[in-house]
């Protein structure tokens, strides 16, 4: 379903690659949680899967296609395969629940009955039949992660994206969003998370895969959050005395160390090798059509103003109440 081969991508030339030869598959219907330090290329990892950023060596595969030979005008389809969830939930503060999910059917164009039939169904599905006129700051942390969940489900793409999804819940909160999470996968979406919730990726027990320094350090099948292998740096046992991370051992030689599947990343080393690479120019990233009618719409909204600003209030909220379905 998605195929890492021996991906290297470097944002900046003269700095450390954010991954490095990264050869991993993840299969149709896995679950599974990007563990790792904060920069360790979890996100990059993402983005490469979404084609917003292309590899600066190697190839990634989605759906058995080589990303590299999709051109831009068929981003926008490839990503319709891909459903998007973020931390920060990213939903339209002026439109409901209802409309936030309508919002993406509409922008690809899908009958209107269909958007009738469909809008209700993943409301239902994700808890909130009843909260559909609901503004997003009407709406708690969770029930809003789970707008988001089912504005990225509705077209039931077959590749979930999660870019640590409970990072702003509480732990019985994380854990309703995992379990929706875990019905998708259900439905064999495959469904990858990264994540720092210790708590949801020990319960889960699903495949868990580290990274450190954008290397694979640990691919685990029912893994947990800590690790007793030696390149695990959430375990510890990579690092110092002082706290850092010993880098006087080789990735080379820490790669030996474990993997425990056969996906692991190879050995890297490549930042002399930066010198010679291409700068990869990211404003040369495909359009993503959900995304540029999103900024579309809270530019309209917002004018200059920053898309935090407050959410109406009082007669305005009422006033879309009524507007909404
Ligand atoms: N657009 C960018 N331009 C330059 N460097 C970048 C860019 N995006 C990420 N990086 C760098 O790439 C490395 C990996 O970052 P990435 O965001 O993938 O890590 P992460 O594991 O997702 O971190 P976090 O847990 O904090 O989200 C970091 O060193 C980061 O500074």
């Amino acid at each position: 379903m998605i195929r890492f081969d021996d991906v290297t991508k470097t944002y900046l030339r003269g700095t450390r690659p954010a991954l490095t030869n990264l050869d991993i598959e993840f299969e149709r219907g896995d679950f599974v949680f990007l563990v790792g330090a904060s920069g360790s290329g979890k996100s990059t990892l993402m983005r490469l899967v979404l084609k917003e950023t292309a590899p600066t060596s190697g190839s990634v595969y989605v759906a058995g296609k080589d990303l590299s030979r999709v051109p831009s005008w068929k981003v926008p389809s490839l990503r319709r395969e891909i459903g998007m969830v973020f931390q920060d939930f990213r939903l339209l503060p002026t439109k409901t629940a209802y409309q936030n999910i309508e919002f993406a059917l509409a922008v690809i164009g899908t009958p209107r009955k269909q958007v009738r039939r469909l809008v209700p169904e993943m409301l239902e599905m994700v808890g909130l039949a009843d909260k559909g006129r609901r503004l997003p700051h009407e709406l708690s942390g969770g029930e809003q992660q789970r707008v988001a969940i089912a504005r990225a489900y509705v077209n039931r793409p077959t590749i979930l994206l999660a870019d640590e999804p409970t990072g702003n819940l509480d732990p019985a909160t994380s854990e309703g969003i995992l379990e929706l999470l875990a019905e998708i996968n259900g439905q064999g979406a495959t469904v990858v998370m990264a994540t720092h919730d210790q708590g949801a990726v020990d319960r889960m027990s699903r495949r868990v895969v580290e990274l450190v320094d954008g290397h694979v350090v640990r691919d685990e099948e029912h893994g947990t959050y800590e690790s007793t292998a030696p390149d695990s740096e959430i375990s510890g046992a990579a690092e110092t005395a002082d706290g850092e991370t010993d880098t006087s051992v080789h990735p080379e030689e820490r790669e030996t160390a474990t993997v425990a599947r056969a996906h692991g990343s190879r050995a890297a080393a490549a930042v002399d090798d930066v010198e010679d690479e291409e700068l990869v120019d990211e404003a040369e990233d495909a359009p993503n059509d959900l995304d540029d009618a999103f900024d579309e719409e809270l530019d309209d909204t917002f004018g200059d103003e920053a898309p935090g600003a407050e959410a109406p209030e009082g007669p305005e909220a009422a006033a879309h109440e009524e507007e909404a379905r």
